[in-house]
């Protein structure tokens, strides 16, 4: 099972490239990778196990965190309505987005990110995606809220991208006009 010390921390070089399209249908070894990571956000969404192993809480994962420069992540969480977001995309994509920004109130963190760094990310509040789930079927979605955030969080990491490169490090907490907040 992925633990704490299989996810690689900033300064380790896989964590700025981009990552490798992967080919389609995807072969056994991805599929069994992307298991593996969502079962590790259902750990660290344990109590019990995440105590037990001491595994940070996630939503989402993306493979070069566990040093697989390949385009995939995966996504577990519930939105403001209780509806849960599962999701392992292959190959994802944004075909289009809102003109309008959302941020989380509280700030990003990274699990590949041992350190808490002050200020608002700015994303696309409405998003809409494309890719590929396990079983090589595309997969097109809308999303919005916690989802289109943690979406967008997980496709940076694709292109070597960290949050605190959307923080403004002269003022952190600027936001842009119509901004929305989330909770
Ligand atoms: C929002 C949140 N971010 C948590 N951590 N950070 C992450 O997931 C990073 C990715 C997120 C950071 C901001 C956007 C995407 C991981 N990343 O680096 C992947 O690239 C949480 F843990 C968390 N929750 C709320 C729901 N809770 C349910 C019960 O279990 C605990 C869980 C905690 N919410
Ligand atoms: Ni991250």
């Amino acid at each position: 099972m992925l633990l704490m010390k299989d996810i690689i921390r900033e300064g380790h070089p896989t964590l700025r490239r981009i990552a490798k399209e992967v080919p389609l249908p995807p072969d056994p070894a991805d599929i069994e990778t992307l298991k593996s990571m969502k079962e590790f956000l259902i750990n660290s969404q344990d109590p019990v196990i995440s105590e037990k192993y001491g595994i940070r809480g996630g939503v989402g994962l993306a493979a070069p965190q566990i040093n697989v420069s390949k385009r995939m992540f995966v996504m577990r969480l519930n939105d403001e309505k209780g509806e849960e977001h599962d999701y392992s995309f292959i190959n994802p994509k944004i075909v289009s987005h809102s003109v309008e920004k959302s941020y989380l109130t509280s700030g990003e963190g990274c699990l590949s990110v041992d350190r808490s760094i002050p200020g608002y990310v700015q994303r696309h509040a409405r998003i809409t995606v494309k890719g590929y789930n396990e079983k090589g079927e595309e997969i097109k979605l809308r999303l919005r809220g916690l989802p289109a955030i943690v979406f967008q969080h997980e496709l940076d990491h694709l292109n070597g991208v960290m949050f605190y490169d959307h923080i403004d490090e002269k003022n952190p907490f600027q936001l842009k006009e119509g901004a929305i907040p989330i909770e």
